[in-house]
């Protein structure tokens, strides 16, 4: 998989060379490219934003520095072999969900727009939408300065579904969330040693080795951290899947 990542601050992609991530791109299983925005800027003062037309608060970027910029990248466009897929961070964009993060998992090549102040010139979305497409993404209920800590989340929750880059696939599959995975419930409790840590002991179904029961616990922890955290989800389970126990938790 390529990524191109275009934003005004490159620097806050340095993470991206650090663990899971920095591991899958010295292995070649991903590729990363972050531009600086401002290098297709032609004024002494490198200038990409520009007051609001109709008013109002902040600024707007310019269009000029990202068509250049999705040009200079992307110069085929829809071309056969070079189908990029852009990705606009926004607060009113589709949310980002696990389902998505599947999806783009097996795009060949995404490039990801980091907007700033209050947001990129719409024309720029209007016209990459004719040579490639294009995803407006929120990834939640709450505003931030820009796109890039958005990327970063995207970027990581998309990566870790690239093949090769989790060693141990199952923990994909069991994910919470994941697509076609019985139901979406969240994730229970999890230990580690020691088996009593500060006076509290690891749960006693956990150390015996009785795997029906061990999957039991899990589940019914599962379903008690869902109804406490997240009744919608709960709400949204198919009843047919629910067994008596399930109904007791
Ligand atoms: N746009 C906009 C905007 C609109 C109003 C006020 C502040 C901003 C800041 N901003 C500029 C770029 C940009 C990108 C993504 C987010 C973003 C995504 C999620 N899920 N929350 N926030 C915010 C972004």
């Amino acid at each position: 998989m390529r990524i191109d990542i275009v934003s005004i601050f490159p620097d806050y992609f340095a993470p991206l060379d650090i663990s899971l991530l920095g591991k899958a791109r010295r292995r070649g299983l991903i590729e990363v490219h972050v531009h600086d925005l401002r290098q297709w800027t032609h004024d002494r003062h490198r200038t990409v934003d520009d007051t609001p037309y109709g008013g109002g608060p902040g600024m707007v970027m310019k269009p000029d520095p990202w068509g250049e910029a999705l040009d200079a990248i992307a110069p085929g466009g829809q071309s056969a072999d070079a189908a990029p897929r852009l990705i606009v961070p926004t607060p009113s964009g589709r949310p980002f969900t696990q389902a998505m993060a599947v999806e783009l998992a097996a795009e060949p090549w995404l490039i990801f727009a980091c907007g700033r102040y209050e947001g990129i010139d719409s024309r720029v979305v209007e016209e990459a939408r004719t040579r490639m497409r294009v995803d407006e993404v929120s990834i939640g209920d709450y505003v931030l300065a820009g796109g890039e800590v958005a990327v970063l989340v995207i970027v990581e929750a998309v990566g870790r579904l690239v093949p090769g880059v989790l060693g141990n696939a199952d923990s994909v599959a069991d994910d919470s969330f994941a697509p076609g995975s019985m139901e979406n419930l969240l994730e229970g409790p999890v230990y580690t040693k020691p088996p009593v840590w500060r006076g509290r002991a690891v749960p006693e179904v956990l150390l015996s080795g009785h795997h029906a029961a061990i999957a039991r616990w899990r589940r019914d922890q599962a379903l008690r951290r869902t109804a406490a955290n997240r009744p919608d989800l709960i709400a949204a389970l198919d009843p047919a899947r629910l067994d008596e126990r399930d109904r007791q938790v």
